[in-house]
């Protein structure tokens, strides 16, 4: 059997302590790592993201030419660094919960889906050979209950996360074994009732600001 990877996050014990909150681990994958997380956002902070992101959004650009594509039918927007107070409260939690600087985040990303909106299957790490900063780990926080359908799905573990208003979804791909990576693949199931925001935090290898 293989020598089991070091992991960023020490997800020892049921709980996971920041400076301001007390996260519950309730549920775990090993290898790749892949946590289920409650009480990472509060239901206020949820909608105040929300209602933050309500007015900026756009349809979903993806990928280096912008377009709009079939991968990803939903809406998002980015919020700048710390632009306010409940964004750079956010921010500095979810750094201290990935166990990553806050200067290798990327900027905090909330998607919005309609009924049937998706996003396919997906790598969130660049497949191309000479990326000298790449990404190595996801929080998809969910800012509300879905009514059916919008899972995040793992296809290659079998795995499915139901949406719950202020929990999550932690994985990280920054292996030395590909396979391990390559098992991080997922995807945002259609949403079949209801709508779907989720705001996701990537982190990359090194300082991004
Ligand atoms: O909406 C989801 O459940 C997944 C979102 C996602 O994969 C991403 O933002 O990279
Ligand atoms: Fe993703």
């Amino acid at each position: 059997m293989a020598v089991k990877e070091q992991s960023i996050l020490n997800s020892s014990g049921n709980k996971i302590k920041t400076t301001d909150k007390e996260i519950r681990i309730v549920g775990k994958i090993d290898q790749p790592l892949i946590l289920i997380l409650e009480n990472v956002l509060s239901h206020a902070e949820c909608d105040a993201l929300i209602a933050l992101a309500q007015s900026r959004l756009q349809r979903a650009k993806i990928g280096k030419a912008h377009q709009e594509s079939d991968i990803r039918t939903s809406s998002s927007m980015f919020f700048e660094e710390s632009e306010n107070e409940s964004i750079h409260t956010v921010e500095s939690r979810v750094s201290e919960l990935m166990n990553i600087p806050v200067s290798h985040a990327e900027p905090l990303q909330i998607l919005h889906y309609k009924a049937g909106e998706q996003y396919r299957p997906h790598y969130d790490y660049f497949t191309s050979d000479h990326v000298a900063n790449n990404r190595i780990s996801t929080l998809v926080m969910y800012l509300n209950d879905v009514e059916e359908g919008g899972e995040t799905y793992f296809p290659s573990l079998h795995f499915a996360v139901t949406p719950k208003k202020g929990s999550a979804v932690y994985f990280e791909y920054f292996y030395n074994d590909h396979d391990l990576n390559e098992r991080t693949l997922h995807a945002g199931n259609p949403v079949s009732v209801g709508e779907k925001w989720v705001a996701t935090q990537w982190m990359r290898r090194q300082s991004h600001r």
